[in-house]
């Protein structure tokens, strides 16, 4: 049982589009019959969830450089399976709303660029010779 490609890995590089991602998360809970459990608000309390489990990896740490210079790859590979689960989780949520979460987000960048138009930056103040 199972679906053909439910193990398969994107092997070839290929960009992965959240339709993919949404039609193999809405098959994997179907074929485990997991659909009833799957309601708006469970979904969201699962969000919420694994935000909280990806905050931990970030808990006490300070500050965190860009591109985790001095992470393991074990700590790198953890922080992937936290940020997938948000967005697995969050893939799902919009999908049992009925949305199109990728029109929607290219829809709000549109609305945040008119929003916060580009502004010709002011250089910073030269420092003091002394
Ligand atoms: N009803 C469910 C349960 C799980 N998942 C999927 C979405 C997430 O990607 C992942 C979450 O699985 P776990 O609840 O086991 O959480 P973790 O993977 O974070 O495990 P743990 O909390 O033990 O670290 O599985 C799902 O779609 N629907």
């Amino acid at each position: 049982m199972g679906s053909s490609y439910e193990f398969s890995r994107n092997g070839d590089n290929k960009d992965v589009s959240l339709q993919e991602l949404r039609d193999r998360l809405a098959e994997f809970a179907q074929v485990r019959g997991w659909d009833q459990y799957h309601s708006p608000r469970n979904l969201l309390l699962a969000l919420v969830g694994e935000v909280g489990e990806l905050s931990e990896i970030f808990q006490w740490k300070g500050e965190v450089a860009r591109g985790l210079p001095n992470w393991s790859s074990d700590d790198k590979e953890h922080l992937e399976e936290e940020l997938s689960d948000v967005l697995l989780y969050l893939i799902q949520l919009a999908d049992v709303c009925g949305l199109d979460l990728g029109q929607a987000a290219l829809t709000k960048i549109v609305k945040n660029a008119s929003k916060y138009p580009v502004t010709k930056q002011t250089p910073p103040a030269p420092t003091s010779p002394n």
